[in-house]
């Protein structure tokens, strides 16, 4: 598990620390930042560095790794940016036969020392200027030139929200020390950080704010067979998606939902129309069509507002329900059963009575919003899905490529999560070991080229199968 805490939290458990007041975390946290530097470079003898450093601590752990970068033959260049310094990581630096300047041009790598998790966010103006002078992007629109190392986080994010305020520092790889923060995790923040590299320095931390499944959690979390289970035993997920205007919802979504994760998958269009069914049956003759008890209902895609109707009485069924496309905008409380919704950010928006921008510049907090209004699982579709609870855990997939922008890729995953409530996991896991799993799926299918959403619903038995130990 990747786990997530608040700046709080890490102060916390910082002033807890028998190893704070000696200044040994921070050479903990120097030592690691400067061995991903060397790691990134592939060396540090003749490399080119130059470290951006601000007032705080932040530009104290630049100055540390700065000194050891020093010792072992890198060139390195500390350009302040403010009239106080970390004296001793200073000291250190000069005593390494590191140097300060005012100005500096050309670089290996660019350490972002500029500010913290103590920083407010957006960039001052000088930081903006020498990032430019350097060639390090503060916004999306500028290509960048020499590699960036953020220190703990880029400069310019706020810590605890995933929000973007101002401008920023935008990282090839930021390096964090004790725990991930929020805004590594979370959209649009987390865009920013590059690749994300912990380094432990021996912080004691309660329960995380967010956090993010790993392939070892959701081994552990899949349901898998036993030996006395038979069909029924494994569970029923019932389908109603698609409808005589919409076919191909209701394949998509019945192929997400027979992975095979469950033991058997019960069909009926939205609009009850049967020529709809007939197709399903003929893509996938293992779907049954009888009316039948079901473990949990995926009611979904197509229908437009006969999705109200498919709703209602699959609510009536009195079983866990993920609630999809058309099917959201039927919801107007709390369901009556335990339920997934499953919005992108402009359903979400409307769920919310909010603007679509606003949901996506604010990802948390809309979901955790939709999490608390609805009593039910929120998950927020997104590059970086947002799965919340009602009690306010939050969970973020890390797992997916750009490519699974395309349509009838949350057909599919409905279907999948459907799947995961029948075979009896509790809504917060069926969602989001569903968005694991579906990432995976479509990373492996589209192979960093093009992809479909049958192509990752094709795809969904084998991500399976790698999760699971081998026989
Ligand atoms: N404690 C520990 O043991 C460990 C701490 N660790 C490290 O310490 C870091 C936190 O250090 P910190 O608390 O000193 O805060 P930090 O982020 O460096 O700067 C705060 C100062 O910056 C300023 N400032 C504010 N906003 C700004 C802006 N937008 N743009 C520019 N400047 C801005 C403002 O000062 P001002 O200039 O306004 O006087 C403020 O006082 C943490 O991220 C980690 O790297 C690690 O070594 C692990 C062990
Ligand atoms: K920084």
């Amino acid at each position: 598990m990747r786990h997530a805490h608040t700046v709080a939290q890490v102060r916390a458990a910082e002033e807890a620390s028998p190893d704070l007041a000696s200044g040994v975390l921070m050479q903990r946290a120097a030592r690691g930042l400067a061995h991903a530097v060397i790691d990134l470079l592939g060396g540090a003898y003749g490399r080119r560095v130059v470290l951006l450093v601000g007032s705080g601590d932040n530009g104290g752990d630049a100055l540390y790794a700065g000194a050891y970068l020093a010792r072992r033959g890198a060139l390195v260049d500390a350009w302040l940016l403010s009239e106080r310094a970390h004296p001793g990581g200073l000291a250190a630096l000069r005593a390494a036969g590191g140097r300060t300047v005012a100005s500096a041009a050309r670089a290996d790598v660019v350490v972002d020392g500029i500010v913290g998790i103590g920083g407010r966010p957006g960039l001052r103006r000088e930081a903006v200027a020498a990032c430019r002078a350097l060639g390090v992007r503060v916004g999306a629109d500028e290509h960048a030139r020499p590699l960036v190392v953020s220190v703990d986080l880029p400069s310019g994010l706020d810590a605890d929200t995933g929000r973007v305020e101002g401008s920023h520092v935008m990282a090839d790889l930021t390096v964090t020390f004790g725990t991930e923060k929020v805004a590594h995790l979370v959209d649009p923040a987390a865009a920013a950080c590059g690749t994300v590299h912990l380094v432990d320095i021996g912080l004691d931390l309660p329960a995380a704010a967010v956090e993010a499944l790993q392939q070892a959690d959701v081994a552990t979390l899949l349901p898998v067979p036993e030996g006395a289970d038979h069909k029924y035993t494994r569970g029923v997920v019932g389908v109603r998606a698609g409808s005589a205007t919409y076919p191909g919802a209701a394949r998509l979504c019945v192929a997400g939902a027979a992975s095979g994760l469950v033991g058997m998958v019960r069909f009926r269009a939205v609009d009850g129309d049967e020529d709809t069914a007939r197709r399903v049956v003929a893509a996938r003759p293992e779907v049954v069509t009888n009316a039948g008890r079901v473990q949990a209902w995926v009611v979904g895609s197509g229908g437009g507002d006969r999705a109200a109707d498919a709703l209602a009485e699959a609510v009536g069924d009195g079983v866990p329900v993920v609630v999809d496309a058309d099917a959201l905008a039927a919801v107007d409380g709390p369901l009556a059963v335990p339920a997934v919704l499953t919005p992108h950010a402009g359903e979400l928006a409307q769920l919310l009575g909010m603007e679509r921008a606003e949901v996506e510049a604010d990802q948390l907090s809309a979901v955790r919003r939709a999490a608390d209004r609805f009593g039910a699982v929120v998950l927020l579709k997104g590059r970086r899905t947002l799965v919340a609870e009602p009690a306010g855990r939050v969970r973020v997939n890390t797992t997916g490529t750009p490519w699974l922008a395309t349509a009838g890729a949350g057909d599919v995953l409905a279907g999948l999560i459907g799947s995961l409530l029948a075979a009896g996991l509790d809504p917060f896991d069926a969602a989001s070991v569903g968005c694991w799993l579906h990432g995976a799926a479509a990373t492996a299918a589209s192979a960093g080229g093009p992809l479909t959403a049958s192509a990752v619903a094709d795809a969904l038995s084998a991500a399976v199968r790698r999760v699971l130990p081998t026989p």
